[in-house]
């Protein structure tokens, strides 16, 4: 027997208390800051300085990690295409409620598949998805491996690796996207502050 629910017998349950009050209570706007980019890119690194930028801001923000998630909600996947898809579908479900919720959601995962994020992207309203994409060549990455993998990836005792032998397919149009400036990496706190201006000249630290 299916243990899925049949969609025709499930309703939705409207709240009365709704997004617009939060947000005013809050004084910011709900939405989700996905970053996206190779491990060893620094997505970790930005989410948790835009996290703290914002904080000493007064505004409220939660940073869902891709390697913590792992840890407890996505304990169960592992890194095939399958794997991934329901990784950040799961991911983007709960960013959408963090969003709904009236707190700025940072997501930092590799999300390799456009079309994943872009799932993600479809479940919020117009431009409550900011899209940052850590633009850093594979060889910084590599020469990082703050983990060891991509060592262990190159002599093939890691399978399916982002930018080894598994594709990472770099945003079309996303709001953000970082790099080197002449050859130099940013630093986390310059990062940061080009994700806060764009948010500041978006309205989205202020409410409605
Ligand atoms: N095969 C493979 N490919 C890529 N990454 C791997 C793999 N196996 C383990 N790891 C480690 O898992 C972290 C990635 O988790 P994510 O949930 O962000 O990945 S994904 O979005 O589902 O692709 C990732 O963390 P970050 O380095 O912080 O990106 C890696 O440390
Ligand atoms: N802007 C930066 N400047 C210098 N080093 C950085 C920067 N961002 C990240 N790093 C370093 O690079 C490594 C990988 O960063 P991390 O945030 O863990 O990447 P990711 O989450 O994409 O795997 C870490 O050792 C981190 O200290």
């Amino acid at each position: 027997m299916s243990t899925v629910g049949n969609p025709a017998n499930i309703f939705w349950h409207e709240n009365p208390v709704g997004k617009a009050e939060r947000e005013k209570l809050l004084n910011q706007q709900g939405c989700v800051v996905w970053i996206t980019g190779l491990s060893g890119s620094g997505k970790s690194t930005l989410a948790c300085s835009l996290g703290r930028e914002l904080q000493s801001r007064g505004k409220l923000s939660y940073v869902l990690d891709g390697d913590n998630l792992r840890h407890g909600l996505n304990k169960n996947l592992g890194f095939s295409p399958e794997s991934r898809t329901e990784n950040i579908r799961r991911t983007g479900e709960v960013a959408n409620l963090f969003a709904d919720a009236g707190l700025i959601c940072i997501a930092s995962l590799i999300s390799p598949y456009r079309k994943d994020r872009d799932a993600c992207r479809a479940l919020l309203p117009d431009k409550k998805f900011i899209e940052v994409f850590m633009n850093m060549p594979l060889q910084l990455c590599e020469d990082r491996d703050p983990k060891g993998l991509y060592k262990l990836a190159r002599e093939g005792k890691i399978k399916g690796f982002t930018g080894i032998d598994d594709p990472y397919e770099p945003p079309l149009n996303c709001e953000i996207e970082l790099q080197l400036k002449d050859g130099v990496v940013p630093t986390p706190h310059e990062m940061a502050g080009q994700v806060v201006s764009y948010m500041e000249n978006g309205g989205f630290l202020e409410a409605y």
